[in-house]
């Protein structure tokens, strides 16, 4: 099974066999958060730029992604959400040029408007082309949702196919509907870790979001997941919507994560 090692210099991640360790990917919604992040910058490895009254991926705008990019320390990746795209091919691409142009190295797109695969391999692969071709060495990330059945799009368990198909590095699901409901509530561990077992056997990465509270990360860390997504769970009062990004609680979920990997790391028999 590869697991995700963090290569600082080149300010992205890797993979690599035998490793145990999950990335936190945390998502401010904007550069004063952002700030937050900077100060819990050694709990955390991908800041998410997001703007999440537009959306659970919803798009940022340009310029604050690169103030985002200048505000958290240079050996952390910023990624960027493109938005819950429509299926439209061509603007996807053009707004997926514009988070790389403005600093995101993990381009991050929420297939909202796509029904079928074919839709989502024909929109990723214009992301693709439009990241690479400006940055080859930024990641793309093709999300889904694990709450599909509640807004029509494509199957979550799709998202591993669609992303190898359009030669993107990662497959990810959040959840669409942010109304308490959880990853698990819609897509159980076991789908989860066949979700996490599909990625890998593309050579993608897998990532996995959606109000994770730390008691998932027992499981999020048996199935294999190589970045899990939160917002909610480093809030004020668990709430993404009022609350802000706390550095303690940032520390705090770290904590788990690392602690639950050491478990996970005890009870697996070491490989040669
Ligand atoms: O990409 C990660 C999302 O921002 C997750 O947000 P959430 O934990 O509030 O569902």
């Amino acid at each position: 099974m590869n697991h995700v090692i963090r290569t600082p210099v080149l300010g992205r991640v890797g993979t690599r066999r035998k490793e145990l360790m999950v990335l936190l990917l945390i998502s401010p919604d904007g550069v004063e958060e952002a700030l937050d992040c900077a100060k819990a910058a050694e709990h955390l490895d991908i800041v998410d730029v997001k703007k999440p009254d537009e959306g659970s991926l919803g798009a940022n705008f340009p310029w604050v992604i690169r103030e985002i990019r200048d505000a958290v320390p240079a050996d952390k990746p910023v990624s960027a959400t493109v938005g819950d795209v429509p299926y439209k091919p061509g603007t996807v691409a053009q707004a997926a040029l514009g988070a790389v142009v403005s600093g995101a190295t993990y381009i991050k797109v929420g297939l909202y408007g796509c029904t079928t695969p074919e839709q989502g391999v024909e929109v990723m692969r214009g992301v693709v082309r439009a990241v690479k071709d400006h940055r080859p060495e930024a990641l793309v990330v093709a999300s889904g949702y694990a709450d599909a059945h509640r807004i029509g799009c494509v199957n979550p368990l799709a998202l591993p196919d669609i992303a190898a198909r359009a030669g993107a590095d990662a497959a990810m699901l959040d959840t669409a509907i942010k109304d308490g409901t959880r990853l698990f509530d819609h897509v159980p561990p076991d789908a989860c870790a066949e979700f996490v077992r599909r990625a890998h056997a593309s050579g993608l990465l897998a990532a996995l979001a959606g109000s994770v509270k730390q008691a998932d990360l027992g499981a999020l860390t048996r199935i294999g997941t190589d970045i899990v997504g939160v917002r909610g769970a480093v809030c004020a009062g668990g709430d993404r919507n009022t609350g802000r990004i706390q550095p303690h609680l940032v520390a705090a979920f770290r904590a788990e994560m690392d602690r639950q990997a050491r478990e996970h790391a005890v009870g697996t028999p070491a490989v040669n």
